[in-house]
């Protein structure tokens, strides 16, 4: 009786930090794939949303195809002012076609501001649109410690989640 290789899922993580804009340089926030008025927004080639950014640094860490930079980098003026959600549309593109399926991605960032949870359904399904998979996220203050606490910027963590697809 033969039996089929078992699937190995594989994880991946990734991180991201945006530092809060100048104030005499002032930037919208776009954080978890949403436009948060009124907001302090941070500085960054595109539009700095750690949360998409690090969601989509897990994915090519879970498929071993690089990073960020390597898909996106600075020198890509094609890049600058590009929405996080186009970056992580675009990862969840790359990961397909390296023959992976993405079986979920998870982030939490670490900010002060805004207060995230009256809009974590609409920035996770702003996102799982984008992914194609389930994005859930989550945020917490670090207890004002840190130069998040500081409020110098805005940080987030992600894991994912892929498997060989077919
Ligand atoms: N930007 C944030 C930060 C936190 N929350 C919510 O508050 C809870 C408590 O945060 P602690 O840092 O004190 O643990 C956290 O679990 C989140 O639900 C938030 O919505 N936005
Ligand atoms: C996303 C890219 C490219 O526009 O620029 P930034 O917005 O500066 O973001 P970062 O998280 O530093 O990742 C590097 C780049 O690939």
């Amino acid at each position: 009786m033969s039996t089929n290789p078992p699937v190995i899922p594989r994880t991946g993580i990734g991180i991201d930090v945006h530092a809060f804009a100048a104030e005499d340089q002032p930037q919208p926030l776009w954080l978890g794939g949403l436009f948060w008025e009124g907001e302090r927004g941070l500085s960054g080639h595109s539009d700095g949303d750690p949360v998409a950014h690090a969601a989509a640094d897990a994915l090519f860490s879970a498929c071993g195809v690089g990073d960020l930079g390597t898909h996106f980098g600075t020198d890509r003026p094609e890049y600058a002012g590009a929405s996080g959600v186009t970056l992580l549309a675009e990862a969840a593109r790359i990961v397909r076609a390296h023959g992976f399926e993405i079986g979920n991605i998870a982030v939490q960032f670490v900010a002060n501001r805004p207060k995230f949870g009256p809009r974590r359904e609409e920035s996770q399904r702003v996102l799982s649109d984008a992914a194609g998979a389930p994005v859930s996220v989550t945020a917490t203050t670090s207890d004002g410690l840190g130069f998040t606490g500081r409020g110098e910027g805005i940080s987030a963590v992600a894991t994912a989640l892929v498997y060989p697809a077919g």
